[in-house]
């Protein structure tokens, strides 16, 4: 529990733990924010123009990996009342938020630090609550009893998110042409909250909040406040995401990318630490059962003459090696061996 970076805000350099090599560290250059990143109105009171929505979800999934999200049907006062309440929890006195921290990742609910803190080479400057949410009823008991309104409002969030996941799910299957309900429930079955901390950092160029991956699942939906943070990789150089008041972030997992046969891919993102603001995120993470089979959808295979781009696994073999492969921070290029030769 001593581990949290949440806890040690006495620190006035950055311990060596945390400091990454010179070829892996952000450094001081300036990353520009990337004011070209496609932002997408739902008009979900109203999707008028249906195949223009799907067409442009698909271009931008395509295109970018990711994408801002307007008029998503979850309002302000939810999203504020959602970010305001992750904040309350990790500002918890230690002995009350303390009751939630683990080492065991297989444990449903947990607080923690890094990614495995005991286990990889250098720590990253992040605290995360984490838990399970769908079903709500086998779940909601195991989260914080603290802040008082947390699994209220954590509750009514997920539920919406998880509406708003799925409804994207099917209008990426529709673009991509795959029969309706492909996205069904054992490819959706398990949705994961993630409530990201990373406190202020007293030298931000030499660690980071997390490291370059791309999100394994198949799609995340993400919920931040006004402090950047978030930085994507694009033709080799890292742009800054700027957030964007009212909108959500949604970004393609690798399970994703693999069912589309590349069709759609995973963005490589990491999230560097400031040093005068703390930041707070919430991700909504949609994943497969684990004995799902993840593989190239037949439709999209014969479209390109019968060639899958990707091998078939099942979900849990998938997120084994995804897990491996973050840990040694490979390059891109090198990670998971689920490319086909
Ligand atoms: O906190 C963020 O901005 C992104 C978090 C993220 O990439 C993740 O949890 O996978
Ligand atoms: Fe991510």
């Amino acid at each position: 529990m001593e581990t949290l970076i949440s806890g040690r805000c006495d620190l006035h350099s950055v311990p060596d733990s945390y400091v990454l090599s010179a070829n892996t560290r952000p450094g001081k250059d300036e990353v520009p924010f990337f004011e070209s990143i496609p932002v997408i109105d739902l008009g979900i009171n109203s999707i008028h123009d249906r195949p223009g929505v799907v067409s442009q979800i698909l271009e931008a999934a395509r295109e970018f990996g990711l994408f801002q999200l307007t008029n998503h049907g979850i309002s302000a006062e939810q999203m504020e009342d959602t970010l305001r309440v992750a904040k309350e929890f990790f500002h918890l006195p230690m002995e009350e938020k303390g009751k939630y921290f683990s080492e065991d990742p297989k444990q449903s609910c947990r607080l923690y630090t890094s990614i495995e803190y005991r286990k990889e080479k250098v720590h990253f400057w992040r605290d995360a609550l984490r838990h399970p949410c769908y079903p709500l009823e086998d779940h909601w008991h195991s989260w914080p009893e603290k802040p008082d309104w947390y699994r209220e409002v954590i509750g009514r969030f997920s539920t919406e998110v998880r509406k708003l996941s799925l409804l994207l799910l099917g209008l990426i299957g529709e673009g991509l042409g795959l029969e309706h309900g492909f996205f069904n429930e054992g490819l959706t079955r398990v949705q994961l909250l993630a409530l990201n901390h990373y406190p202020p950092c007293p030298d931000p160029s030499l660690t980071l909040g997390l490291p370059p991956h791309g999100d394994v699942n198949l799609i995340t939906v993400l919920l931040q406040g006004k402090v950047p943070g978030l930085q994507f990789l694009r033709e080799g150089s890292w742009l800054a995401v700027r957030p964007c008041p009212g909108a959500l972030l949604v970004n393609i997992g690798h399970a994703l990318e693999v069912i589309s046969n590349g069709n759609v891919r995973t963005v490589e993102h990491r999230v560097v630490t400031d040093g005068q603001h703390e930041r707070t995120t919430v991700g909504s993470f949609i994943h497969p059962a684990y004995d799902s089979q993840i593989e190239p959808a037949r439709k999209l295979v014969n479209d390109r003459g019968g060639r899958p781009l990707y091998k078939s696994v099942t979900y849990k073999d998938f997120v084994s090696t995804y897990i491996v492969d973050t840990y040694e921070i490979k390059p891109f290029p090198e990670r998971y061996a689920l490319k086909r030769d």
